[in-house]
């Protein structure tokens, strides 16, 4: 027995900016610690960020100093303009020179911290989501998931872009202002302390109601977009029932839902933006008025007045940023949290580590102890009671039984998709929960199930999903034992053929052959075959049947069968009901003895049609 170190079960959390190491334990790569101190561009990119304010905040009043000097020469005619204004012009021209290459250099580094923060994110998102236990995956729809991924991730970055672009430089260029602003006139500074807030807060208000306004239209837009995800994602079957009048008009009803939507969105934003116009420019002419009767009464000079009027639309600018940054940044907290929720959840089962068995020790023999199981989502709802099941090296072993009696959830415990709830699941002597569970799906477990599931890539590439090192050969012997090779030389493209999404350019058998010589490529010890024929037509069926056949000989098999004319060979039939073994013999002790089995056969037969209902009726005669 070799043992491997468990995995830490411990969240994947991402490095910042992060390269990855490749993990030998589990094929996946895993991010390198986090790291407790910000990385340099992080720190240089919020000192641009800073710098840039601080420059914003000295260009009003050098302005302000400009305006002086333009409106002596208007007064008093003399001296040169040129040369008194020259250093000061020049000394604007660097700032401004400065603060566009600022802006430049923090826009730049914070576009790279965030995209490369987005990508450690979903790295390890993906990384954690694809760790979690199947329980998981029972209790979340796949949409939700994927969302965390994409929209999640977005929010969360776009937010934190902003709060350092937007929010450091807004703060800032408020203070800095505020500041030169109270030095320049206490009394204007004081008028629009009252007047902003006040505006801010109405804006506020409106502002709320239009990012609700706006959710609802996102999520009307999202409604569209499923109806229209559904229909093309099920053409076949929209096409079969005709219906696609149908689904036109429901898309086009969506569609007009999200239109009222945009526009009354359309009509907010515009009140907004009109009415935010007029404040603004009162702001301004109030200013000017109040400003002006100061410089009357000498108390302002012009420039100063020119100064204040540049540095209080600053404010003004910058508070109306914070106020828009404020709903992102809650939007994108809780986008974080949603994130890190997942991030942070542990698998019970881990993916890998515990002890694999030699391979030429491997005797394949399966063992169900007493097991007891109910679904974490139901656990009130025992589906496997005290259930004790062997399975012998080298033996095929048929499942039988009504729908639902948890036939398939014995295939799970076997691959170790749930431990059980009571009871205990060996292999040759081991108990599962001590085996390396990569070691058993990747090595001793082949599965194939009534509905392969393909990725959309080539058939080589499919094939090697079994064996990721396999070689071509290796491949193309899986394919013949599989009685694929002849099938997928005959396509112009031979196993660099790509088979669609999921498989669809393929037939059901071809499917079906190509997961069984995914499933041989690693020539495992112990084979579950889950209604591995039972979509197939009779044909297709002959082809596969003599595929598993051929798979079986010599291993632990376990086969899972509805079409109970499918299970006769095997070295022994279980019949399971109520979640447990009620009877176990082969196809002709259990005939003999009336049972369960014996009526399965005979109401299968009443259902099967007369062809093959005479074929059974007649074995079993035969036989009885
Ligand atoms: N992921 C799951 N979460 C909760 N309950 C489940 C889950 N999978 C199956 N069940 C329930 O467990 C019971 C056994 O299901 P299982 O699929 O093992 O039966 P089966 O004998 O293989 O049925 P069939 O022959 O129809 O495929 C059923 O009542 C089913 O509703």
């Amino acid at each position: 027995v070799t043992v491997k170190p468990l995995l830490p079960a411990g969240p994947v959390l991402p490095h910042h900016a992060g390269a990855l190491v490749s993990s030998r334990d589990s094929g996946w790569p895993r991010p390198r610690q986090a790291v407790a101190t910000p990385p340099l561009p992080d720190i240089l990119g919020c000192q641009l960020a800073l710098g840039a304010a601080l420059v914003n905040v000295q260009i009003p009043l050098l302005l302000g100093q400009l305006v002086e000097i333009v409106a002596k020469y208007t007064r008093d005619h003399a001296g040169s303009f040129l040369t008194e204004s020259r250093s000061l012009s020049t000394h604007l021209l660097l700032l401004y020179g400065l603060q566009g290459l600022l802006t430049f250099g923090y826009l730049v580094l914070l576009s790279r911290i965030g995209e490369r923060m987005a990508v450690d994110l979903r790295r390890a998102l993906f990384c954690n989501l694809l760790r979690q236990d199947i329980e998981f995956f029972d209790a979340k729809k796949t949409g939700q998931l994927v969302s965390r991924l994409t929209t999640d991730v977005q929010e969360f970055k776009s937010s934190f872009k902003l709060v350092i672009s937007q929010g450091l430089r807004s703060c800032t260029q408020v203070a800095g202002c505020l500041v030169s602003l109270s030095m320049l006139s206490t009394r204007l500074t004081l008028l629009l302390m009252v007047a902003t807030p006040a505006l801010m807060g109405v804006g506020t208000l409106m502002g709320s109601a239009l990012r609700k306004l706006s959710r609802q239209c996102q999520e009307q837009v999202a409604k569209a977009t499923g109806v229209a995800d559904e229909a093309l994602g099920n053409v076949r079957t929209v096409r079969a029932f005709a219906m696609e009048q149908r689904e036109e008009e429901r898309y086009g009803a969506e569609l007009e839902g999200s239109r009222c939507k945009a526009e009354e969105l359309g009509r907010g934003i515009a009140l907004f933006q009109g009415l935010s116009n007029i404040a603004f420019n009162c702001m301004v002419l109030g200013t000017l008025f109040v400003g002006g009767s100061l410089v009357a009464g000498q108390q302002l000079t012009g420039g100063d007045l020119m100064s204040f009027l540049v540095a209080s639309q600053t404010v003004q600018r910058s508070m109306a940023n914070l106020s828009i940054l404020f709903g992102q940044v809650v939007r994108g907290l809780s986008a974080g949290a949603r994130v890190f929720e997942y991030m942070t959840l542990s698998p019970g089962i881990p993916l890998s580590g515990g002890c694999s068995l030699p391979r030429e020790h491997l005797r394949g023999s399966i063992t169900f102890h007493n097991v007891s199981f109910s679904y974490p989502c139901r656990p009130s709802f025992p589906v496997l009671r005290d259930f004790s099941l062997t399975l012998p090296p080298g033996k095929i072993v048929a499942l039988v039984g009504q729908s639902g009696g948890g036939k398939t959830t014995v295939a799970s415990l076997l691959e170790r998709f749930y431990d059980p709830t009571a009871g205990v699941v060996t292999l040759d002597g081991q108990d599962l929960r001590t085996l390396d569970p990569s070691w058993l799906r990747s090595q001793v477990i082949g599965f194939i199930s009534q509905e392969p599931v393909l990725f959309g890539t080539t058939i080589m590439e499919n094939i090697r999903f079994g064996k990721v090192d396999a070689s071509d050969e290796e491949v193309y012997a899986a394919a013949r034992e599989a009685n694929a090779h002849e099938f997928i030389t005959s396509f112009p493209e031979g196993y660099n053929t790509i088979v669609g999404e999921r498989g669809a350019t393929l037939s059901g058998g071809q499917k079906q052959r190509l997961a069984i010589a995914r499933a041989l490529i690693k020539q495992p010890a112990v084979l579950i075959l889950d209604e591995a024929t039972s979509a197939l037509d009779s044909e297709s069926e002959r082809v596969v049947q003599e595929a598993l056949d051929r798979a079986s000989a010599g291993r632990t098999v376990l086969v899972i069968a509805h079409r109970l004319s499918t299970v006769r060979a095997a070295h022994r039939i279980v019949v399971m009901a109520h979640g447990r073994v009620c009877e176990v013999g082969t196809h002709e002790e259990l005939l003999k003895k009336g049972g369960l089995y014996s009526e399965l056969i005979r109401r299968q037969a009443l259902d099967t049609p007369p062809p093959e209902a005479a074929q059974v009726l007649g074995h079993r005669h035969s036989k009885s």
